[in-house]
């Protein structure tokens, strides 16, 4: 039978992430987990609570403690020299879920911290002592996939201290525009750990048989409803989806900031054969824009109060003008 996991969010507090954003309540990855593991149809749970709720008033997980684990050492110390300490609402969703194995749909707003989960899934997953493309994340644009390499080279790179910790992971971008001699080379000399690419330059490889697929573990499709909406991109996409690899022999992400009907889109995943069964649906939902313990007050007064009472406001307050 087909099931899969649909799991909303809802923010309530904030975080001090290096980007502004609004941020939810945690539910433990680890029951969320086993309650859909179990469970052989459809769930959807929506979470309204704010993390003191959930965890007895108890701190939120750092960025380590969501990994479980079962990220390299070096990799989660390079993210904490990099500033990733604290995890944003879709990692501490996500990522129990993505280091479980399971197949996954990353619903939520750009800027929430999708790339980052589904790097620490990739890095989980490589074997850095061989030399084989096991992650392959798919972009529409030159642009993302620039960018999505910049993080994935900053987190392989070596941390302070720690040069002899693991073998170097090689990250390439296989993006439009680029030189595809060079990368041909490449491929062949000594084949990168991590593919980042476009879908057009990948299938021009594919094509050529000069890359293969065979040793991906890990597959990630960024914006991929940008990939959908685009009827060029899509033949490439499903080829890419059900031909050149498949289902049982890798783990799927699909990560977008916006996916119109999703759940049509998961009935899709499914029936294509895009995702496994049990693929499970992270929507993190801002619902409210702004953090939930700032407050908005007003006061109806004349020009001569005016002054008087921003004065005593300001005192009841911590805020500071200065
Ligand atoms: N745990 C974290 N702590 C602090 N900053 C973070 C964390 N995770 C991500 N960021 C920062 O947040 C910003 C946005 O993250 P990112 O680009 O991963 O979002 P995204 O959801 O992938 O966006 P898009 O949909 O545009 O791809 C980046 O500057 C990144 O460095």
């Amino acid at each position: 039978m087909s099931c899969f996991s649909s799991f909303c969010v809802t923010p309530m507090a904030s975080p001090p992430l290096l980007f502004s954003s609004t941020r939810n309540p945690s539910v433990g990855g680890d029951s969320f987990r086993r309650g859909f593991r179990c469970c052989p149809l459809s769930l959807s749970v929506s979470c309204g609570v704010s993390v003191g709720e959930e965890t007895g008033g108890s701190a939120a997980p750092t960025l380590r403690e969501v990994c479980g684990g079962k990220v390299p050492e070096s990799i989660l110390k390079r993210a904490e020299e990099i500033g990733y300490t604290v995890p944003t609402d879709v990692q501490r969703q996500s990522l129990p879920v993505l280091l479980s194995g399971c197949d996954c749909i990353l619903h939520a707003q750009t800027g929430s911290g999708k790339t980052l989960a589904y790097l620490l899934l990739v890095f989980s997953a490589i074997n850095f002592q061989k030399s084989a493309v096991q992650a392959l994340i798919v972009v529409p644009t030159r642009e993302l996939g620039m960018q999505v390499t910049k993080v994935a080279r900053m987190l392989a790179a070596n941390p302070v201290g720690g040069e002899n910790m693991q073998k170097a992971c090689t990250v390439m971008a296989l993006l439009d525009g680029g030189m595809l001699k060079r990368h041909k080379s490449w491929l062949k000399a000594e084949p990168p750990e991590i593919v980042v690419a476009t879908i057009g330059s990948l299938c021009q490889m594919l094509q050529k048989n000069i890359f293969k697929l065979q040793a991906v573990r890990v597959l990630v499709i960024d914006e991929v409803d940008f990939i959908f909406g685009s009827s060029k991109q899509v033949f490439l996409l499903r080829k890419l989806l059900t031909a050149y690899s498949t289902i049982d022999s890798r783990q799927t992400v699909l990560a977008s900031a916006s996916i119109p009907q999703h759940n049509r889109f998961l009935y899709d995943c499914i029936q294509q054969k895009w995702t496994k069964n049990d693929v499970v649906h992270i929507h993190v939902n801002p619902v409210q824009p702004m953090p939930s313990h700032l407050c908005h007050n007003f006061v109806i007064c004349g020009k001569k109060e005016r002054l008087h009472v921003l004065l005593s406001l300001l005192q009841k307050t911590d805020l500071n003008l200065g």
